[in-house]
């Protein structure tokens, strides 16, 4: 079947973003993973499929599916770029949207002045929820539990990062590094990624504090490798930093792709998140 798309980016963090309200579209794990395919198909870090709401005061459901066609809780760029599209698209004329996804709702919001915020929910904290498994670090950690020795080895030698483990819906494992250019990004965010004490595998944050207010990012995503920019990495990152007493509310998030906005009030509060979301280009496929 012949399937419309949108190429979309939010700070460089690509997307197909499709339009089923109309009617369902269901396709096979390895379906959307060759859709997202940069060699056999149109390329993206992330697919984006816009459905009509199941839950009474939604406006939209959108499901959202990784690179290597792994559905997911969570996508902090995409909501951005989906209410840019569901705007261009006249799905709705409202500004702000209650946006159902698979863990939990969404709000975003586009500001007069083109700009986009999305309410993303509170953060959970409680590793259980991340999902990590914590036991036998139990009361291991410095200062509040927001930190966790991670034993990781590599080519044949073991060692051990210090972890916050941060969940917005989907799981976060972010650590500090003194510069993110130099970080071993490559060589242990896939080991972060497989490490058995996350049971749904986990994105891993690698973070340089600049100063109170401002951080440097690099994400290896969950299901699609390092991504130039990862919102709910950023949300995930500030809270940790936040937490760890090295950070102020609100934080500018420099990542590769581009720069993201972060505000958190503290433990129970909606972390919000502001950024670009750019429209590519319009295509088809055959499915
Ligand atoms: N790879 C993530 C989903 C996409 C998140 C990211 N692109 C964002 O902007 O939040 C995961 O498996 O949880």
């Amino acid at each position: 079947m012949k399937l419309k798309f949108t190429k979309m980016h939010g700070a460089g963090n690509d997307f197909i973003v499709i339009d089923a309200t109309a009617a369902p579209i269901e396709l096979s794990p390895a379906q959307w993973q060759r859709l997202a395919d940069r060699r056999f198909g149109i390329g993206a870090d992330q697919i984006l499929v816009v459905q009509q709401p199941a839950t009474e005061g939604c406006d939209f459901k959108y499901r959202i599916f990784n690179n290597d066609g792994s559905e997911v809780e969570q996508c902090g760029n995409g909501a951005r770029a989906f209410v840019k599209f569901v705007t261009e698209k006249g799905l709705t004329s409202k500004s702000s949207i209650r946006v159902e996804t698979m863990k939990g709702i969404i709000a975003p919001r586009l500001e007069a002045d083109g700009s986009i915020t999305v309410d993303m929910g509170a953060p959970r904290l409680d590793p259980a929820e991340v999902p990590f498994d914590a036991a036998g670090l139990a009361g291991w950690a410095e200062g509040d539990d927001t930190t966790w020795p991670l034993p990781v080895k590599t080519g044949g030698s073991s060692k051990t990062v210090f972890i916050s483990v941060v969940s917005m819906g989907n799981p976060h494992a972010v650590q500090v590094v003194d510069n993110v250019d130099t970080a071993p990004v490559a060589e242990t965010g896939p080991l972060i990624e497989h490490h058995p004490r996350f049971p749904a595998r986990v994105n891993a944050g690698f973070m340089q504090v600049v100063e109170r207010h401002h951080i440097r990012l690099r994400v290896h995503e969950r299901g699609a490798g390092e991504t130039l920019a990862c919102g709910t990495g950023a949300c995930a990152a500030v809270v940790a930093g936040i937490r760890r007493g090295l950070l102020d509310s609100p934080v500018r998030v420099s990542a590769r792709g581009g720069e993201l906005s972060i505000a958190w009030a503290g433990p129970g509060q909606p972390v919000f998140l502001s950024g670009p979301a750019v429209t590519v280009f319009e295509g088809e496929v055959e499915v």
